[in-house]
């Protein structure tokens, strides 16, 4: 049955023609929306008009995790600097430089022996930087033969230092061959002339110097022990090299220390126990780790892993951009969620959505949380958050607006593949209270994920504080969340699922209700007021006695209001749409109703394995320690190894 549907799909996609040119962005290698021609060249046209996607071809979506789009110039956007010390470089003039063609440079200086080859031969080895050692280059162009090969021999030998134009030129054409853009370099700039010349011809600024220090009897001893062969590792030559070092490197250290770029290690130590710390430095490493971006006029920091593309989304949070996942060339979203603990209940929300995608982590109809990280002040002091999720290309309200025909099977299809998602959340005791089209999202095949679960709850819950915070779009709330009835359960969900259904139908919301009663009335204008046993059944003798107040409305043909429908998906709505929460389909009814038989396959629509509970849910008022707390306990279980990485003992406080 899994194959048939993606032959639906498929069909699906191929019904309409695919649109010529609009299908694939350009940046982002081939997602598309494959809904057809219309709905592309509609989308592209709606969104040009309203000023949206700016960008051009990606006019198809990326209204990532259901996001507003960022009304923003490329050029304006996603532009690269790296992390020094936590500063943020302002963008280059001109506009927008990629993540990729802006080079950056590490220095790696310590005296000769203090271990900066035997380092930075472990870093490139988990970083995947380039390494440079201007040694090394000079060493090899001695042995091109030429006068000049001969004149670094005899420097080298004598433990001076070469000439900055001849090392900057080998630096430089051994950066362009390579094609890459991060680099290790190593042994250079040895003194201020080097470090001038070099920043004046290349234009980069170093982002960091790691310096390796390291005691000269130390050093001396490892020299002598090096045995490679160099003409320079003897006694005379090394005490000149020493020399050479603290008269002209050091200088070179004190100025890249006033603009806070040096990172100190000590290298006196074993080389395991160095390179464990040199990501943890503060400032330090963690340039390999880390990359700072100004999106938006704000900033975004991400693992190094990540390449940001551009930003595709802006909510009242913050801030939704697409990146490569470089381990995987997977394409993802990263939201990040700024200053969270500014507000008790933007924070809660933060952690009971990670909870949740955790928890139905792997099912192919809800979003997948790929990674969750604080920026890179670590876990002790973070305030924003980063979320990673797979990349979708567009979301339902998108599609329902836009002029693309939907035919019954593409309804048909929508609405299977949400209540499969729904199946699974509501087995598991999650129930999401917030559905509704631009909270599924959807890929190039039609394929549909539930997102956004910042309300979602496990089933058993502080009702008081449930209605208190509930704020939801009110155009898909269940009559029971309405009339504040204590019953709030999976029914709510199935309430909205009929609301969607008829949107995917009709074209526009069912009932665009602009504030509670005006809500009520249109809901009892189609599915007829509520009989006297459903009032009776209403447990708040307010609700009840506005509900004996309204007008009586018959209950409305639903076909009248689709008459293009089905019989079979009328009979649907009418049973999804029901006033008594105990009388709605459940989500495993809808699933079996004949509307859906072309795609229901029990077999392959698994249930929840295990119940979802949440600590800090099963408490009243969590503190906002217990909610950080939280966070962090998450963070580690996405990245064990963070504890290491950032922050240091980052055990909950
Ligand atoms: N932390 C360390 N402890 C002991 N020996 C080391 C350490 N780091 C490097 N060495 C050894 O010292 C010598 C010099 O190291 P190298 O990395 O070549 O120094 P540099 O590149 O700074 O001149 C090498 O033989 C290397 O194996
Ligand atoms: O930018 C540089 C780097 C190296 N050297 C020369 O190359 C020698 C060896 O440098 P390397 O970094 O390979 O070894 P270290 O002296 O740090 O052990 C130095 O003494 C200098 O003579 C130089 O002139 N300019």
């Amino acid at each position: 049955m899994a194959v048939r549907r993606r032959v639906v799909g498929q069909a699906l996609a191929g019904l309409k023609q695919a649109a010529a040119g609009v299908r694939s962005s350009p940046s982002l290698g081939g997602a598309s929306l494959e809904l057809g021609a219309s709905a592309t060249a509609g989308l592209a046209a709606a969104r040009a008009s309203s000023n949206q996607f700016p960008w051009g071809k990606l006019s198809l979506g990326f209204a990532a995790a259901g996001l507003m789009t960022v009304a923003e110039p490329p050029s304006a956007g996603c532009t690269a600097t790296v992390a020094a010390d936590g500063k943020v470089a302002s963008p280059p003039k001109g506009g927008a430089a990629p993540a990729s063609s802006t080079h950056k440079v590490v220095f790696v200086l310590g005296g000769p022996g203090s271990g900066k080859g035997t380092q930075c031969a472990r870093l490139v080895e988990e970083f995947g930087l380039i390494h440079f050692s201007a040694g090394d280059l000079l060493r090899a162009h001695m042995k091109s033969g030429s006068p000049e090969g001969q004149m670094v021999a005899d420097m080298i030998k004598n433990g001076q230092i070469v000439p900055s134009h001849v090392t900057i030129s080998l630096l430089q054409q051994a950066m362009d061959e390579s094609g890459s853009h991060k680099f290790l370099i190593d042994g250079f700039p040895r003194n201020e002339e080097n470090r001038g010349q070099f920043e004046k011809q290349t234009g980069i600024e170093p982002a960091l110097v790691l310096f390796f220090d390291c005691p000269e009897e130390v050093m001396e001893r490892r020299l002598l022990g090096r045995n490679e062969g160099r003409t320079d590792d003897n006694l005379e030559t090394i005490r000149k090299r020493f020399k050479v070092f603290i008269d002209s490197t050091l200088p070179v250290l004190e100025h890249y220390e006033k603009l806070g770029k040096v990172a100190r290690i000590n290298a006196d130590r074993p080389a395991e126990e160095i390179y464990k710390e040199a990501p943890d430095t503060p400032g330090g490493a963690n340039f390999l780790r880390w990359l700072q971006f100004r999106v938006s006029g704000s900033t975004f920091e991400c693992p190094s892993v990540y390449q940001l593309i551009k930003p595709i989304g802006k909510g009242a949070y913050g801030i939704v951009c697409a990146a490569i996942d470089t381990r995987t060339n997977q394409q993802v979203a990263i939201k990040k969620i700024g200053d969270i603990f500014s507000n008790p209940l933007d924070a809660r929300r933060t952690l009971r959505e990670i909870q949740i995608l955790r928890h139905v982590r792997g099912h192919g109809n809800v979003i997948t949380l790929l990674d969750l990280f604080p920026p890179s002040v670590g876990l002790n002091d973070f305030r924003d958050v980063y979320m990673v999720y797979e990349i979708m290309d567009t979301d339902l309200h998108q599609i329902i607006r836009s002029p693309q025909p939907l035919s019954e099977e593409h309804t048909q299809f929508f609405v299977y593949q949400l209540l499969r998602g729904l199946k699974y959340l509501h087995t598991g005791g999650v129930v999401h209270r917030d559905l509704k089209p631009s909270n599924l999202l959807l890929n190039g095949n039609c394929e549909l994920r539930i997102c956004d679960f910042g309300l979602a709850r496990a089933e058993v819950n502080n009702q008081e504080l449930m209605a208190a915070e509930y704020v939801v779009t009110r155009w898909y709330r269940a009559p029971e969340l309405l009339l504040s009835c204590a019953d709030y359960g999976a029914p709510i969900d199935m309430w909205s699922v009929g609301c969607i259904f008829a949107e995917l139908l009709g074209r526009k919301p069912l009932f665009p209700g602009k504030d509670f009663v005006h809500q009520l009335n249109m809901i009892c204008k189609v599915i007829g007021t509520p009989t006297a046993a459903e009032v009776a059944a209403v447990p708040s003798d307010k609700a009840r006695s506005y509900l004996a107040s309204m007008p009586y409305f018959p209950k409305g043909d639903m076909q009248q209001y689709f008459p293009a429908a089905s019989p079979q998906a009328i009979n649907l709505l009418d049973r999804l749409l029901t006033f008594d929460p105990a009388k709605r389909l459940t989500v495993e009814q809808a699933l079996a109703h004949p509307w859906l038989a072309a795609l229901h396959d029990p077999s392959d629509e698994p249930s929840c394995p295990q119940p979802f509970n949440s600590p800090e849910e099963a408490i009243a008022e969590p503190s906002m320690q217990q909610v950080r707390d939280g966070i962090v306990r998450e963070m580690m279980i996405f990245n064990p190894e963070m504890r290491h990485v950032v922050g240091g003992p980052a055990a909950p406080r």
